[in-house]
């Protein structure tokens, strides 16, 4: 009997199972037995007491086991068999045996783990950081739990337990995890039909450390590094996307899509370009795909994806194969590199790069140097652009990111397709203050308080502007010195904020020379930054912080980050929180050191005649890479020298005076404030002269070049209206045009500010931007100099129609609006019909391709009946049907003023034709009618033919894709000349 043998051999079992002291045969025993149900889970807990010398976990085990019977003492017999090696098992007796029943399969995955457990044990102890990585990103388990399953006094075996232990304890969702990480993780069974048969066991193996690395490091945001830290899961918040396609017809798109097929511009190319401006999400987009990559939730069908810094690839300065390149700014595979890299080689349709930052390179893109050899050695940016070009690595998708001003038409040439990223929608500000703030009464308080400073809403649009006004919603929000305007009040604050952090002082009591007590840390900074960025160089060097004199207390101020995967060097490396910031630092520099030297204003607001300069070649030389030096036309960091030029602006704004007011002598800062302002002048001047001279019989016209948008925002910036008005007193011009120049909030409220002081009302044509309500809200102080103002395709709703009109129906010379491809929908038609009713000198309403129907219809019309001056209609694309045109014609059977009606695509039919022929019959001044694409057949045609014949005004009647024959449109035709079919 088992029971006795167990009994007889108590001491024996004893000396084996404690023998070497090593828990480990007692482990594997307690394995199988839970695995075979000998055992629940609270023996288990109950024998495996960490705090109890191994010899009493062994007795009690032998007492639990002898009293649950015969069979489970033959299957504790079974399991000592079966664990101890030959040698130990001389002398003992095992009995008759039992075999170890097939269980059905378990019905739950902790069943299942307990199941398997002997074998998970052994699968496991090489994938323990996988294992643990995927339960905590999908938050299974805390850090705290994965710092006890690893605690360095386990074996791997013993951290394997440990870690099955902690998932059965968290439960079922825990243990489906870690079955499903096991089954991915489990090599692809050879199908010879199946390409990735040919993975061997290493390019799995390398997979998974290539996924786990990347999880890693794509887990937190990194721009909370010093000042607490948010994991992306918690933080991030969709922002808007949009491609457009070859017709200029522009699409929005998901996170999925970017590497989608949606946009597509050239099939030959593989280089997929992610623009938007400083601060919008770049590279916090790129960290979501990586993690989502990592986690197997998205780009399943890439195998390996290997992410790149531009700002890291900077300081490299070997030279590299692709090879090199790829392992060790990545990862290493741990065995077989040459069959893992041949596998790429091999799939580079399995492969995908990303390079964050393009417009951080220090080269220039170009397609000068030829190389296609994955394992000669060249400079990093042959290298780069190479690839970029498609020479290296064919096949292989690329995503890009950077600012759109760094994207030249020689990189334009190979790119796939280009994604916009526009920041955040008003929903996605909402969204992303309630995850910032798990408190909700605060993040309610934030986004009331955000909502009554429409200037600061602007801001938020931005996401970098959104994550500051967030963190400093006290100061922002409660501030004493006014509500912030300008983003220049706005970092102000920001550097309050974390110099009252560090302050020994108790809150609110940093006195109003705050700036001055802390000068030497902000001029020491802001030397570094400017110095940096005429370099493009964003991180520095241990060295080159101690050179420019900072010291450990300026760096725990937390405006420098340690940037700690800076994989090429061993030593410390620093950056600056966000871009902007070191932006802004470099401006304080400008503005406050008391050196007299005007050629430093000078160069940022002439960035594009820049060269680099003495100083920084002097001070960052090592920074720049020899090679680079040469090159003149570099221009990848002007966006960045803009901004830190609107910061300067910003910081000589008469609000700003006092605080700076004994940082800088009275002299010094008075002639830098007069270059700045000569500066700007002449900037706008310049622009001005660049008009070209209007064509005969057109309207003298601006297309507003890139850099006229960042001048008015320069001079926004310094709130001073007279030289707002100076600027443009001497435009003279009938329409300016700014469409396609990412045109948001926040340069709305600029553009307002600016043109307001217009001497004679223009057009102002602000198609493809992404204006918003917001937007709309911060244009309204400009709007009684505009005869006309495009807004198409705008993301505009029906708020803000309603806030625009309001404004509108108040402003004499506002005759026209185009609102093509908007969000609109019924609910602002009767605002319409209000200014139709009140302004009897309003001209062209244009509503194509948004949301209105009948109901809406049947309101425009209600206007529409009093109104004696509208001249063209547009409502092309909408879903009015005959109900809508029946309204629209009754209310236009007296007027005398209309010329142009569009109602194509609308789903009209025979009886809304009928009720327009009728109209047709009455008019005098209607001289095209636009009715393709809708639901007319013959019926409705004869009815217009019968209104054409007393009908002199009308030269067109179009009906295009109708529900007609090819012999019924020729016959039809030869009826009416005026049709087109
Ligand atoms: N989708 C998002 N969800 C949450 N926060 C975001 C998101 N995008 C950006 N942020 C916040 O804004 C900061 C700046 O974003 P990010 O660095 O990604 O912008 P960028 O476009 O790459 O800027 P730059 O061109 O200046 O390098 C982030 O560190 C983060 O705090």
């Amino acid at each position: 009997m088992s029971i006795q043998l167990i009994l007889k051999q108590r001491a024996e079992f004893l000396a084996v199972l404690c023998g070497g002291s090593s828990a480990e045969p007692l482990d594997c025993v307690l394995d199988l037995l839970l695995a075979w149900e000998v055992l629940v889970w609270e023996d288990y807990l109950n024998i495996r007491v960490a705090e109890k010398p191994l010899c009493s976990n062994v007795r009690q085990l032998l007492d639990v086991v002898y009293d649950k019977g015969e069979d489970a003492c033959s299957l504790f017999l079974a399991a000592i068999n079966q664990i101890l090696p030959e040698e130990q098992k001389a002398g003992l007796c095992f009995g008759k045996g039992c075999a170890v029943v097939g269980k059905i399969r378990p019905d739950t995955a902790t069943l299942t783990l307990l199941a398997d457990r002997p074998v998970l044990v052994t699968k496991l102890r090489d994938n323990i950081d996988g294992a643990l990585n995927v339960l905590l990103t999908t938050g299974c388990f805390t850090i705290k739990d994965c710092d006890g399953v690893q605690l360095p006094v386990y074996t791997p075996s013993q951290q394997v337990r440990r870690l099955l232990d902690q998932v059965k304890f968290k439960g079922e969702t825990a243990a489906k995890t870690l079955l499903q990480y096991l089954e991915q993780t489990e090599p692809t069974r050879p199908n010879p039909e199946d390409e990735e048969s040919h993975l061997s066991a290493d390019c799995l193996l390398y997979q998974k450390k290539l996924r786990s690395s990347v999880a890693a490091q794509s887990l937190f945001l990194s721009t909370y590094g010093g000042t607490g830290r948010f994991s992306l899961d918690d933080i991030y918040t969709d922002g808007l996307l949009e491609v457009m396609d070859g017709s200029g017809e522009t699409t929005t798109l998901g996170l999925e899509d970017v590497v989608g097929p949606i946009g597509t511009l050239n099939e030959d190319a593989d280089t997929i370009l992610l623009s938007g401006e400083a601060g919008s999400g770049k590279s916090t987009l790129l960290q979501r795909l990586h993690l989502l990559w990592a986690r197997e939730a998205l780009l399943t069908n890439t195998f390996l994806l290997f992410p790149f810094s531009c700002r890291k690839l900077n300081a490299e300065h070997r030279e590299l194969s692709l090879k090199g390149l790829l392992f060790l700014h990545c990862c290493w595979p741990d065995r077989s590199q040459d069959e893992v890299f041949q596998y790429i080689l091999d799939h580079p349709h399995m492969v995908l790069f990303t390079f964050d930052g393009l417009d951080e390179f220090k080269q220039g893109f170009t397609d000068e140097e030829r190389h296609c050899c994955p394992t000669k050695q060249v400079p990093i940016p042959v290298l780069l652009f190479n690839l970029l070009q498609g020479t290296l690595m064919k096949g292989v998708l690329k995503v890009v990111t950077s600012r759109p001003q760094a994207v030249g038409p020689s990189l334009k040439r190979y790119l796939r397709k280009e994604v916009h990223l526009k920041g955040f929608s008003p929903g996605g500000i909402n969204c992303f203050v309630k995850k910032h703030h798990s408190d909700p009464a605060m993040a309610r308080r934030v986004i009331e308080s955000l909502q009554s400073n429409t200037v600061l809403l602007g801001l938020c649009h931005i996401p970098v502007f959104c994550w500051i006004v967030t963190k400093c919603h006290q100061e922002l929000l409660g501030g004493q010195d006014g509500i912030p305007q300008t983003i220049t009040d706005v970092y102000l604050l920001v550097l309050q904020h974390f110099f009252q952090r560090k302050s020994s002082q108790p809150q609110g009591v940093l006195g109003k020379a705050w700036l001055e007590e802390h000068l030497d840390t902000v001029l020491k900074l802001g030397q570094l930054a400017l110095e940096g960025l005429e370099a493009s160089c964003y991180v520095f060097s241990g060295y080159e912080m101690q050179r420019n004199g900072l010291t450990e207390q300026d760096v725990s101020m937390g405006f420098l980050i340690y940037c700690n995967d800076l994989s090429v060097t061993d030593c410390k490396h620093y950056e600056f929180l966000h871009i902007t910031l070191q932006c802004f630092f470099a401006a304080l520099y400008v503005v406050l050191n008391r050196n007299n030297n005007r050629s430093a204003i000078s160069r940022l607001f002439q960035p594009q005649d820049r060269q680099l300069s003495g100083l920084s070649q002097r001070c960052l030389g090592h920074c720049i890479d020899p090679s680079v030096e040469e090159v003149k036309t570099h221009v990848a960091e002007t966006p960045n020298l803009q901004i830190t030029a609107q910061f300067v602006s910003g910081l000589f704004s008469q609000q700003h005076h006092n605080l700076l007011l004994d940082c800088c002598p009275t002299a010094v800062r008075e002639r830098k404030f007069k270059q700045v302002v000569k500066s700007l002048s002449k900037g706008m001047q310049r622009h001005f002269k660049s008009i070209p001279r209007p064509v005969e019989g057109e309207k003298k016209s601006m297309h507003a070049m890139p850099s006229f948008v960042w001048l008015i925002k320069c001079i926004y910036e310094m709130q001073d209206n007279s030289i707002a008005q100076d600027a443009v007193t001497k435009l003279d011009v009938e329409h300016l045009k700014l469409t396609y120049c990412n045109i948001g909030p926040v340069e709305c409220t600029a553009l307002a500010y600016v043109l307001k002081y217009l001497r004679n009302p223009v057009g102002l044509q602000l198609d493809n931007n992404t204006i918003g309500d917001v937007g709309v809200e911060q244009l309204l102080p400009c709007l009684h100099i505009c005869h006309s103002l495009y807004l198409r395709n705008n993301n505009i709703s029906d708020e803000g129609i309603r806030k625009l009109l309001e404004k509108g129906m108040k402003c004499e010379s506002f005759q026209k609006i185009a609102l093509f491809n908007n969000k609109l929908t019924d609910a602002c038609t009767q605002n319409f019909a209000c200014l139709l009713k009140a302004k009897q000198n309003f001209l062209s309403l244009k509503l194509g391709n948004n949301n209105i129907t009948c109901i809406g219809a049947e309101q425009l019309a209600e206007g529409l009946s009093y109104n004696q001056s509208l001249q063209y209609l547009g409502l092309w694309g909408n879903k009015i049907g005959d109900r809508g045109a029946e309204a629209l014609a009754t209310a236009l059977k007296n007027n005398t003023s209309l010329i142009w009606l569009s109602l194509v695509d609308n789903g009209v039919g025979n009886a809304g034709t009928c009720a327009l022929a009728k109209l047709v019959s009455q008019s005098k001044t209607l001289g095209e009618l636009w009715l393709s694409k809708n639901c007319i057949s013959r019926d409705g045609v004869e009815c217009l033919i019968e209104a054409l014949k007393i009908n002199y005004s009308i030269k067109e009647v179009w009906l295009r894709r109708n529900n007609l024959s090819p012999e019924e449109e020729e016959e039809l035709s030869k009826q009416e000349s005026r049709l087109t079919f």
